[in-house]
């Protein structure tokens, strides 16, 4: 159960948001609330800015126009201090993983609190090792190195290190990408259990269709610009908009919803 209640903070609060690269309009005064607590997952085909929205509320990118506040914060102007202080409160976990293939996995995970915590260096080890078993892997895998591990290892290290600074909101880009079914699944149990242990607000970028009728409490179906479908799985199942219907009525969407009630 998460707590949907109209006094708690959102996570994010888009409004009127645009965004243009030269004359092509990525977002046309979009507006999105995601709610403290919940598990929210963006979808949209190739191109719909998916990828554009997560950089800008992570502050990677600003946009045009409209206003992005993240966790109370509006992002318009901030400050250097404001900024750092803002990027210790949530936790990414990039596409690729973006583990240094240099760093053993605990100093890939300890990363963050070198730079930002202050904690002598074997205090910091041994937080990097209970990231590491929150995420299920064993402390042997701290002194690996990105290289030696699976795909669904590397999932899981890389969102270790999204935890390392204990954020109130964690964004996910494609997590489950290049898993297999199992692994994918654990995936899937582990952002749940993630979200119910810690209450966390977590913003998941996905295709996978799986993850989402599993996971996400609701899905925002971006396209033409805007957020055109809003709501849970089930909800926009039954949603008679072009873009949501595309997405569903696909070979994958068939699929995915013959395996669910
Ligand atoms: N730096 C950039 N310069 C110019 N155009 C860009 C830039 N970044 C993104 N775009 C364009 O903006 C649009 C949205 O891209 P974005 O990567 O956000 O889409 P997406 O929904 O994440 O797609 P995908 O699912 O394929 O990752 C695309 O048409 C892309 O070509």
């Amino acid at each position: 159960m998460n707590a949907l209640t109209p006094e708690t903070t959102p996570a994010i609060e888009i409004s009127q948001l645009t965004t243009r690269f030269g004359k092509h309009v990525v977002h046309a005064d979009l507006d999105l609330l995601v709610h403290q607590g919940e598990i929210f997952a963006l979808v949209g085909g190739s191109g719909s800015g998916k990828s554009t929205l997560l950089r800008e509320i992570i502050l990677l990118q600003q946009p045009a126009s409209g206003s992005i506040k993240v966790l109370g914060v509006d992002l318009e102007n901030i400050s250097d201090t404001a900024a750092l202080a803002l990027r210790q409160r949530w936790g990414v976990m990039f596409q690729s993983g973006g583990l240094f293939g240099s760093l053993t996995i605990r100093e890939n995970v300890g990363l963050p609190l070198r730079e930002h915590s202050g904690l002598a260096d074997p205090l910091i080890d041994e937080i990097a090792d209970w990231k590491l078993a929150m995420t299920g892997l064993e402390p042997s895998v701290g002194a690996q190195y990105p290289s030696e591990l699976s795909g669904g290892m590397m999932k899981r290290a890389s969102l270790a290190r999204a935890l390392a600074l204990d954020p109130e909101l964690l964004f996910l880009d494609e997590p489950t990408s290049g898993l297999d079914p199992e692994s994918a699944e654990e995936i899937d149990q582990l952002i749940k259990k993630l979200r119910d242990l810690f209450g966390l607000g977590i913003v998941i970028i996905t295709h996978d269709l799986d993850l989402l009728w599993q996971v996400a409490d609701r899905v925002g179906v971006l396209a033409d610009g805007k957020v055109q479908g809003l709501g849970s799985m089930a909800e926009l199942a039954h949603l008679d908009h072009p873009a949501v219907r595309k997405f569903f009525d696909g070979p994958r969407g068939r699929a995915a919803q013959s395996g669910v009630k």
